[in-house]
């Protein structure tokens, strides 16, 4: 049963009432207060369960049992009904206390307070009345159409358990479905599918592998073009998008997503928005660790996974092999009896191409892609770069309904009204369909790459929510900023000697940008803490030099024209160094070595000498500043030298039971400063003479260790101390 279908029996009402009313008992008891508080979202994914019967049963109980909802998942439709009966049972025969179950708990022991169902002062006369309501929308604009007072509507979403921190959040389409129903409100879903026309869709596949498996010579091939000749270093720097249109006529969209460790975030979102996931794997090399970080980023979204096993040119090549490597780490291939297909390719020589595709139509079919077409559009970014002439631009992908030229917007905590639509060749166009790759030109700020695109009516809304959104990122910010501030109240020793490196990041885009970001935090040590102080998106300006110089900031770009000969100069002056590079990996290793260089490096004890006390000689009151007689040890160096200028450790099995300095070290009489290994010596420990023979005298010297850079084969780089 559906929860939207409830509202008609009156279910969510008692529902709604049932917890309530249970709310203030649960006082101080997460475990079901924290069932209370998921119950909306979990309501939403046991729709399939007939739990009417339980809603019935809690609301009519007024409620001394509460369901902890969040085990709803787990339940079986069986295990609803029982313990549907066990409820209603228990209402019937007047238990006081109902019986522990394996979904019930009792709240509490002594007689039950009854807790009234005290409705806010409602408007009850609205039942024919009929709002839109979609996701995202804001509790003012709810208020604004159900023709209720703004704290009315929060009492509720207080009641239903709904933390909602400001007036501008956004709510989802469910909340506000519900808050609307508790004042009386039907309601129309624009957001939904249901009664939309729905139509069948592209697909959306994305690209993944491990560096130089050919991802971009494949997308090169299918397209018949060549991006990865025109891109720095041969590897692709950020998300692009395009449609590939097939001979039958049908298309998929694919999103070119790099393969670079660095860029494990944007992959991320990339795979966020896609549906299908073409993994890519050279025939010659194998799986190699960056197949599986694609293979776990796939699995972790729960995209279905086509392989192209590319470079099967190659005279090394072995698909057999990457076939079983890839069974061996848990994909069930089509031939092996799995549904994982399978397409042996080369991006070189354009074989295969077509049973790809096909491969990938099919997998499309099989999921039945649909997408509504009419009503607003629901659309993710994909990137975001900032053009000199044309202001903030952003490259997304509608996934529901149409996005039309003209509409006000509200791109993650940024706004705008969308003054041009270009398709992928850069062509305008008046509006955009599900799996359509746009470019959109009119917003007011720079997205980030996977923020949602929500469609809403008037500027003044999508400059309210963006407004709303700004203030919550930025209280984010600030209480992550303070609990960095608690942490650091008592750094560890190592962490309070940590030497800071401030650094600026200016890239190309937004993506970029972020992946730059992440990649440098990667070479954060023990030593030395890298900081990023700015990001922005854009050529280094005149600013940059003024902020880095103030804060003793490195400028790093990326992707970036060179500055100007006055900013260079001006950097110059203000010894500020500039770091450019268009390869990610020869950025990480020029910052790495900086930070080598600049880490002060540990200081370690090594034994440099150990020599063994083989005879005892006592000299008669020859001791210098004591007249006393001495002692010197007769040895023979086992191991590395024996150095008078170092700190002497005497071991006697195995314990240590001095450490202090030499005074005399001698070989046949002469004084020596060192002497090797499997020569004798004779050696005099100051302010020490209790020596026994077999004693062990160790030399010890301090050593500065520096850290290393290491960059292993599969781009991921870090500093080793
Ligand atoms: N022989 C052969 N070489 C290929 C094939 N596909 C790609 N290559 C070569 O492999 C190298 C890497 O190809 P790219 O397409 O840049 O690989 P990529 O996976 O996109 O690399 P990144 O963007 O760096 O992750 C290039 O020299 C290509 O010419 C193929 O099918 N056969």
């Amino acid at each position: 049963m559906a929860w939207r279908e409830l509202t008609k029996r009156g279910v969510r009402t008692g529902l709604t009432r049932a917890l309530t009313s249970v709310k203030p008992r649960l006082a101080g008891q997460s475990k079901f207060s924290l069932g209370l508080d998921d119950a909306p979202t979990s309501l939403r994914c046991i729709s399939e369960f007939p739990f009417s019967l339980v809603l019935w049963g809690l609301a009519d109980l007024k409620v001394r049992a509460v369901l902890p909802l969040t085990r709803c998942f787990h339940a079986t439709p069986e295990l609803w009904a029982k313990r549907a009966n066990e409820l209603v049972h228990e209402k019937n025969s007047h238990t006081k206390a109902p019986r522990k179950g394996k979904f019930v708990k009792r709240v509490r022991t002594e007689p039950p307070v009854e807790a009234p169902y005290v409705p806010p002062k409602l408007k009850r006369t609205n039942t024919d009345k009929t709002i839109d309501i979609f996701e995202g929308m804001t509790i003012i604009e709810l208020a604004k159409r159900a023709g209720e007072s703004i704290p009315v509507l929060q009492e509720i979403l207080v009641n239903v358990g709904e933390k909602v921190e400001s007036e501008f959040d956004p709510l989802s389409i469910d909340i506000a479905e519900l808050v609307a129903m508790e004042v009386g409100i039907n309601v129309r879903r624009l957001h939904s599918n249901e009664g939309a026309e729905v139509l069948p869709r592209p697909a959306v596949v994305t690209v993944m592998g491990h560096v130089d498996h050919g991802k971009t010579s494949l997308l090169d091939a299918l397209r018949q073009t060549s991006v990865a000749a025109k891109e720095a270093g041969g590897i692709t720097q950020h998300l692009g998008a395009f449609i590939v249109g097939m001979p039958s006529g049908a298309s998929i969209t694919f999103l070119d997503t790099p393969g670079h460790a660095a860029f494990s975030a944007m992959r991320a979102r990339g795979a966020a928005v896609t549906d299908i996931v073409v993994l890519v794997v050279a025939a010659d090399d194998g799986v190699m660790p960056q197949t599986l970080e694609a293979v776990s980023h796939a699995k972790a979204a729960n995209v279905p996974i086509v392989v192209a096993v590319n470079k099967c040119d190659k005279p090394a090549a072995d698909p057999e092999r990457v076939k079983l490597q890839l069974a061996s780490e848990g994909l069930l291939l089509e031939e092996m009896g799995g549904d994982v297909q399978v397409v042996e390719v080369s991006a070189v020589k354009k074989t295969g191409l077509d049973i790809l595709e096909e491969a990938l139509l099919l997998q499309a079919e099989m999921m039945d892609l649909k997408a509504r077409i009419d009503g607003p559009a629901q659309a993710y970014v994909v990137e975001a770069r900032l053009d000199r002439g044309r202001g903030p631009l952003a490259t997304a992908i509608v996934k529901a309904g149409t996005l039309v030229c003209g509409q006000h917007v509200v791109v993650g905590s940024e706004w705008g009204r969308i003054r041009a639509v270009r398709d992928v060749v850069g062509k305008l166009t008046e509006k955009a369909t599900p799996a359509m790759p746009i470019e959109i030109e009119g917003l007011k700020g720079l997205p980030m790459a996977g923020d949602d695109i929500i469609v809403v009516d008037s500027e003044e809304r999508a400059r309210m929510l963006s407004e709303g959104r700004k203030k919550k990122f930025e209280k984010n910010r600030l209480r992550k900023i303070s609990e960095g501030a608690t942490d650091s109240l008592e750094p560890s020793d190592e962490l309070s000697r940590r030497i800071e490196m401030p650094m600026i990041v200016k890239a190309d885009v937004q993506g970029t940008v972020q992946a730059v970001t992440d990649a440098l935090k990667t070479l954060n040590s023990p030593q030395v803490f890298v900081n990023v102080v700015h990001v922005g998106v854009g050529p280094i300006s005149q600013s940059d030099v003024e902020l880095a110089k103030a804060c003793g900031a490195y400028i790093v770009g990326f992707n970036v024209k060179s500055p100007s000969s006055s900013i260079s100069m001006a950097a110059t002056q203000a010894s500020v160094k500039i770091v450019q590079h268009r390869v990610i990996y020869h950025l990480l290793e020029e910052i790495g070595s900086l930070i080598v260089d600049k880490a002060p490096g540990t200081s370690e004890t090594q034994v440099s000498g150990e020599a063994e006390v083989l005879n005892i000689f006592e000299l008669k009151g020859r001791s210098k500043s004591k007249g006393d007689d001495v002692k010197i040890a007769g040895c023979r160096v086992i191991d590395g030298c024996v150095s008078k200028s170092s700190t002497l450790r005497l071991l006697r099995s195995g314990e240590v039971v001095f450490e202090g300095s030499c005074s005399s070290l001698k070989r046949e009489k002469q004084d020596v400063e060192t002497v090797r290994k499997g020569n004798e010596c004779g050696l005099v420990i100051g302010d020490w003479d209790d020596l026994r023979i077999g004693d062990i005298i160790q030399c010890l010297e301090q050593v500065v260790r520096k850290p290393k850079f290491i960059s292993s084969e599969s781009g991921a780089v870090r500093i080793e101390c």
